[in-house]
């Protein structure tokens, strides 16, 4: 396998499409992309459909619900899920230790009691759409940002989950404090052509793999363009040049 086609396997595009039609058509036109994010938008419309269409053509699958409940919801909510057998799935890591624990104890019971192999769990710490400003005078948090970011993945790493969701801003020190083992996912990446939108706390996708993310989740910038083939022939040279 070239460098190309390994560092292409560590982009997962964001499926954020109204319907399960749209959905299928950005999938045939990008058939370079190897792991697809499903969302709440998208899951909302479809349920489980989408999931049978994308492994119906060998994709990799993140279902992406950001559960955030009590323990015993988020549990059962994490049992469903593992059920269809997908690779990436997610949690809130303010759902507290309590739910994150039985988060990751019911993922894995619901996938071997489906027969399937278990997701990884990870914890979104803190979302790329929250500037260090928001967090300070709208949700009151009294730590500087990146020590907040890291606390919830040390949070997400004691309670046995396999990685979380970060801003590429704050990659390196997780990467520096939780391992290598630690899966590190980071959305609000965004290549110098494209619109910031409503991401906070971004970096371009060669700087985001230099820090050291394990993953990249890419939405806007290859699906609502004009040309979604060509954006992600850019990213993926862009990322070649790092690899
Ligand atoms: O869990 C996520 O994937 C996620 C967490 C986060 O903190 N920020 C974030 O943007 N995301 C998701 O990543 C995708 C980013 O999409 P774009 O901003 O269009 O590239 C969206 O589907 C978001 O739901």
């Amino acid at each position: 396998m070239g460098n190309r086609e390994q560092v292409e396997q560590r982009v997962i595009v964001a499926l954020d499409v109204p319907d399960e039609q749209s959905a299928i058509a950005l999938i045939d036109q990008l058939p370079q992309v190897s792991f697809w994010k499903v969302g709440l938008e998208l899951f909302t419309s479809t349920g489980p459909k989408i999931l049978e269409v994308l492994k119906s053509r060998q994709k990799r699958i993140f279902l992406d619900l950001k559960f955030d409940d009590i323990p015993n919801t988020v549990a059962g909510a994490c049992r469903s899920a593992a059920r269809y057998g997908v690779d990436l799935l997610t949690i809130h890591a303010t759902a507290g230790r309590d739910a994150l624990k039985a988060a990751t104890e019911a993922a894995q019971e619901g996938a071997i009691k489906a027969g399937v192999e278990p997701p990884k769990l990870i914890a979104i710490t803190l979302l790329t759409s929250i500037s260090a400003r928001q967090l300070a005078f709208d949700l009151k948090i009294p730590l500087e940002l990146p020590e907040y970011a890291l606390e919830m993945a040390l949070l997400a790493q004691e309670s046995g989950l396999d990685g979380v969701v970060c801003s590429p801003q704050e990659v390196a020190q997780l990467r520096q404090t939780c391992g290598n083992d630690f899966l590190l996912v980071c959305p609000g990446v965004r290549p110098t052509w494209a619109d910031i939108g409503d991401q906070k706390r971004s970096l371009t996708p060669a700087q985001a793999i230099i820090a050291g993310a394990d993953y990249l989740v890419i939405g806007r910038p290859i699906t609502a363009a004009t040309e979604p083939e060509l954006a992600w022939k850019r990213i993926s040279e862009e990322l070649t040049t790092v690899a």
